[in-house]
């Protein structure tokens, strides 16, 4: 079994209400302060718009009104109580999404959260656009987002471009999304059934129950592969098994080996046999024309120590925004907070 290397204790050394998430009593604000301009997307567990806050007292300045209504689809109550724990105990960290309200429609009983607005573009649109030093600036202000999470102690579960807010005029970014996030524990088991297929960890695949913060730097890592590379996605499997077998394409399959040796994981025959003999591949052999500008060494190398098998292996975020490759960036942005 395996414990996270770092902020270990960050829940144990907190009161209890702290992360004991469904002693939280909800503070119901007034649907009818807000209003709905549009419908911007919907998800499995939500439809999100855009809104105004029409507060009959101050009249808020013109970008102030803005804000996001996430309106919850019929889920436990208990999750509602999870995600808007975990939004206030992160509330005002660095780059994570600024939970305003929360209230529910009179008749339907409905849950919406009420989050404040990030201009954004969709980030297929978006991630063309960027030049290598805005990829070095994002990446790291997505770890601070996530080096703040962790601190407090929260996995996010979740990271992948549709839940990272890019303003590209602002150069804000925001980390969104905190539905599927958990309270990290030491020797605890955790549901593997978490974050989007394309950037589920190695041990969610495997079936390691004991992961941790680490697995949100895996990732960020096939996130930053499709940014330097320029591809939709890096990783593409077309269901869980073809997932880990388009991983172990790249990385071979003598280091799922040892992975599966140090954590005394079995998989069954039948996926050994389409992952067995594999070489992988190195991460160089993905440069070509079109992306050698951003596929650097220094990003390559940056990459190679995220997508590791052995998630004690992997930088944390503290570490990861310590490597040079955001030596080109480092006197525009903030260092990681004070320990
Ligand atoms: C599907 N889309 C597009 C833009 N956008 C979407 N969901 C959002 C959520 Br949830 C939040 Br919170 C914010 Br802030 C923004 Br912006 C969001
Ligand atoms: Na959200």
């Amino acid at each position: 079994v395996s414990e996270a290397r770092v902020y270990c204790q960050a829940n144990a050394s907190r009161p209890t209400e702290y992360h004991e998430y469904d002693l939280v009593n909800l503070t119901w604000g007034n649907q009818d302060d807000y209003q709905v301009v549009r419908r911007i997307g919907r998800g499995k567990y939500s439809e999100v718009f855009h809104g105004i806050r029409i507060a009959e007292n101050a009249v808020p300045l013109e970008h102030e009104k803005d804000c996001v209504i996430k309106v919850l689809k019929p889920i436990k109550r208990k999750k509602i109580k999870r995600e808007y724990k975990i939004l206030k105990n992160l509330e005002g960290g660095t780059n994570i999404v600024r939970l305003y309200d929360i209230v529910r429609d009179p008749y339907s009983r409905t849950p919406s959260f009420i989050f404040e607005f990030v201009n954004t573009v969709d980030h297929k649109q978006l991630y063309r656009t960027l030049k290598a030093d805005d990829i070095r600036y994002y990446i790291y202000q997505l770890l601070l987002a996530l080096d703040y999470a962790h601190s407090h102690g929260i996995m996010h579960r979740d990271v992948k471009p549709h839940n990272v807010m890019i303003d590209h005029n602002k150069r804000q970014l925001r980390l969104i999304d905190w539905g599927l996030a958990e309270f990290y524990h030491p020797n605890t088991a955790y549901n593997v059934r978490v974050a989007s297929r394309y950037f589920k960890g190695p041990e969610l695949l495997v079936d390691f129950q004991h992961y941790d913060y680490s697995l949100d730097l895996w990732s960020l890592g096939c996130m930053f592969a499709g940014m330097i590379f320029k591809v939709d996605t890096f990783f593409c499997g077309s269901d869980n098994v073809d997932q880990l077998v388009k991983i172990v394409d790249v990385l071979g399959f003598k280091k799922l080996e040892a992975y599966l040796d140090k954590y005394k994981l079995r998989l069954h025959t039948s996926i050994l046999s389409l992952l067995s003999g594999k070489e992988g591949r190195r991460l160089s052999s993905f440069i070509n024309d079109d992306n050698r500008d951003l596929a650097s060494a220094d990003a390559i190398d940056f990459l190679e120590r995220l997508l590791r098998f052995d998630h004690v292996e992997r930088l944390t975020a503290r570490e990861a925004m310590l490597h040079p490759y955001f030596d080109p960036i480092r006197h525009e942005v903030s260092p990681p907070q004070p320990y």
